[in-house]
């Protein structure tokens, strides 16, 4: 009956969203109207499309013989009294689906999970939340214990689940939060911190719609991989309006792909940054040690000497404005200095009286001087307009421009700095950033952020298109009274639907948002937000003015230097006290055996850490074997295929120090031709050989884990590192420890 209903609104929306395409003309009124309609229906075909998988999965029957189903949306009875036949997950009403239990049923007599594949019930568990009739069970703290735990060792396939079904209270708490102020995630390996920001994503949208649609939600992860690995999650909880992005992609037009060494990265991070950006733009407040000439066409050479640029400077500088705003101060002091130079010239009395020239003729000199391109030229160097890009790519490629805005680093440091130019590192964006506070925007950058939107919306035309594109047997069943069959995609192409995107600017908040550096998000969420660094702490702080957050992480799992060991110090500068600590206790991702394993590192980070609690053991303690060095790659394909032929489904992530990336992955792809490796491996291949900075955040039913020691070394973290390497698997870990 609920595929019967999902039917027939997908049908409806995609029929009305083809009317709206067909139409044409109307007074722009109408014509805007059209395009919100066209958005409206287009992200409800999707939506409907993205919950038919489990669309139902839970049903609560309460005392007094209710029953209701809970579902990945909401559906009613429109026939009726408008009865929910479908409760949506995240209203109150379905929240004793996630907090009941035998001790306190909330008015809940049983809980059923509903599995299916496809349309079809394939099993059901029940939970009879009643302590005279309950049987027992294992963990007491569970929610649908037997459905957890058939999701938790299920095969992984490279991409992220929801875990609608199996929400735990402590996680439910989190994802329920209110929306003000900054909420603070901690929580060991694999307690559903990322499944829980994304979740609460979710639930922030469908509470708060108003609110968010149009300011827009922004969740940022650490990595392109990472970010595809978790892709699917909103889209099959039906949200598609958050903005997933990496601080590489956290300015505008910039695609930060570069790498730089790990201790530049770190030199970047850190606030002293902050200095020596501003001592770098001041440094372009150019005043000459000699009096610069400017030539003249039929006249005098002019002089400009430096004490009238050094007051003209000081003058523009007292007006605390952005770099770029000032200049138009510097301008006019300039050129009343020169117009007053050549007055002098032109209009001296031989008599020696007063300038024979008036205020109107000056005024038609100031305007002669602007425009001469002489003295544009002389402006433009002692006072250039720059963009933020200018101003980093002059600043690293010149060590006497680094020399004078950096002197409080040491000689070393300043060295990480300089570099050729061409491209950005992602410790370069909120630099950037920093930079365009300083500078302001001109209008290069206004034109650029119009192109931008621009590309979005043929994007978006072409997105509305495809849906319709999809949609199209419906349009033609439609059309059954033999006259037109022409689907809505031969009536209109992408072009026009663009043209008229242009008169009415209907972007999708999140598209908007990320051609705009200035958005101010109504939401920002961080997942693996221990690994950003103070400036970059200082970029999404300026994206959310209103400091609603999420953040989530783990402060033992640090691997970028400049990462946080401290979530007070990280964002005390910004919030003071105002920031709520919510912790997450129980990993459900890796068994106690391996946590067993990990626990041992844990201490050695900090002994006052403690590993969360695994829900499940496998009763497979890891693996640890000793290989001779020389033999390390040959073992370890053995390994590999070893482990491959054991995997009925699932995945198989191998983690190998990054220095010996390049000649184990060789070994590794020349025997399993499949194995998936590089600076984006596909995580659907059966096997995938990465790096620990890749591997923070996945997971793989076996994990091999190579040279544990060397990955320790490699980094002032190393530890960390290592940390995060163990807590990977959710069923094996082998460990292959070369001796010399
Ligand atoms: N309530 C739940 N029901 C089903 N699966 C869950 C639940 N909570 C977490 N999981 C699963 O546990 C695994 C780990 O979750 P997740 O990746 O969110 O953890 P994490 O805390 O972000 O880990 P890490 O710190 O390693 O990044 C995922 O496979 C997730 O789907």
């Amino acid at each position: 009956m609920l595929y019967h209903r999902l039917d027939g609104l997908r049908e409806q929306a995609s029929r009305r969203l083809g009317e709206e395409l067909r139409t044409t003309g109307g007074t722009l009124q109408a014509r805007s109207q059209r395009d919100s309609a066209v958005r409206m229906y287009a992200d409800q075909v999707e939506q409907f499309s993205a919950v038919e998988n489990g669309l139902c999965f839970g049903r609560l029957d309460t005392d007094g013989d209710g029953r209701h189903y809970i579902g990945r949306i909401g559906i009613f009875d429109t026939t009726g009294d408008y009865d929910p036949l479908l409760i949506d997950w995240r209203a109150p009403a379905a929240r004793a689906f996630y907090l009941a239990t035998a001790a306190n049923p909330q008015g809940v007599r049983r809980r059923r999970h509903l599995r299916t594949r496809q349309r079809k019930v394939v099993g059901i568990n029940d939970e009879v939340l009643d302590l005279a009739t309950a049987s027992p069970t294992a963990h007491e703290e569970l929610t649908g214990e037997a459905a957890l735990l058939a999701a938790l060792t299920a095969g992984r396939t490279g991409r992220m689940r929801d875990i609608v079904e199996t929400i735990q209270a402590e996680q439910d708490r989190i994802i329920r939060a209110d929306l003000p102020g900054v909420l603070v995630v901690q929580g060991g390996p694999g307690t559903g911190k990322t499944a829980v920001a994304l979740h609460r994503a979710a639930y922030l949208l469908y509470t708060h719609r108003r609110e968010l649609s149009s300011r827009g939600v922004l969740l940022v992860g650490p990595n392109a991989t990472f970010l595809r690995y978790i892709s699917q999650v909103l889209p099959a909880l039906a949200e598609t309006g958050v903005l997933l992005r990496t601080q590489a992609d956290l300015f505008p037009g910039v695609s930060a792909r570069r790498v730089e060494s790990a201790e530049a990265a770190a030199l970047k991070g850190r606030e002293v940054m902050v200095d020596v950006l501003a001592a770098a733009v001041r440094d372009r407040q150019w005043v000459p040690d000699e009096p610069l000439e400017i030539e003249q066409p039929q006249r005098e050479i002019l002089l400009l000497d430096p004490d009238t640029v050094r007051a003209a400077r000081d003058r523009a500088r007292r007006s605390d404005r952005p770099h770029n705003l000032a200049r138009a101060l510097f301008d006019v002091e300039i050129v009343h200095a020169l117009a007053a130079q050549v007055a002098e010239r032109i209009g001296a009395d031989p008599l020696g009286g007063e300038n024979l020239l008036d205020e109107a003729d000056l005024a038609e000199i100031r305007r002669e001087l602007r425009e001469d391109p002489e003295v544009r030229a002389t402006l433009d160097q002692l006072w250039p307009v720059l963009t933020p890009q200018r101003l980093l790519a002059d600043l690293y490629a010149d060590p006497d421009r680094i020399a004078v805005a950096a002197p409080m680093l040491t000689d070393a440091e300043r060295a990480l700095l300089h570099r050729e130019p061409g491209g950005w590192t992602p410790a370069d964006v909120p630099l950037l950033d920093e930079a365009a506070e300083l500078l302001g925007e001109d209008d290069r950058a206004a034109e650029a952020r119009r192109e931008r939107i621009r590309a979005f919306q043929r994007e978006y035309a072409e997105g509305v298109l495809e849906i319709a594109r999809g949609s199209r047997s419906i349009d033609v069943e439609d059309e059954a009274d033999g006259g037109e069959i022409l689907g809505v995609t031969d009536l209109i192409d992408a072009d026009r639907l663009l043209e008229r995107q242009e008169e009415a600017e209907h972007l999708t908040t999140a598209q908007r948002a990320a051609a705009d550096r200035g958005w101010a998000f109504g939401h920002v969420i961080v997942d693996e937000a221990q690994e950003l660094s103070p400036m970059a702490w200082r970029l999404l702080m300026r994206r959310c003015p209103s400091r609603s957050m999420t953040i989530v992480g783990d402060v033992a799992q640090t691997g970028a230097l400049a990462g946080t060991a401290s979530w007070a110090e990280a964002l005390e500068p910004y919030v003071a006290q105002r920031w709520r600590l919510e912790e997450l206790t129980v990993s459900y991702r890796t068994p106690a055996e391996i946590m067993a394993a990990a626990a041992d590192v844990l201490a050695e980070i900090d002994p006052a850490l403690r590993p969360p609690r695994s829900v499940r053991s496998t009763g497979v303690p890891p693996t640890d074997r000793a290989v001779p060095a020389g033999r390390l790659a040959a073992e370890l394909v053995d390994a590999a295929r070893r482990e491959v032929a054991d995997l009925t489904d699932g995945r198989l992530g191998i983690i190998v120090p990054a220095a010996r990336m390049d000649d184990l992955g060789a070994a590794l792809t020349g025997a399993l031709p499949e194995a998936a490796l590089g600076a984006d491996p596909d995580l659907e291949s059966r096997t995938v050989v990465l790096t620990v900075a890749q591997a923070k955040g996945l997971e793989f039913d076996s994990v091999l884990l190579v040279d544990p020691d060397g990955i320790a070394a490699e980094s002032p973290r190393g530890r960390n590192d290592l940390y995060v390497a163990l807590t990977r698997a959710t069923q094996r870990l082998t460990i292959l420890r070369p001796t010399p």
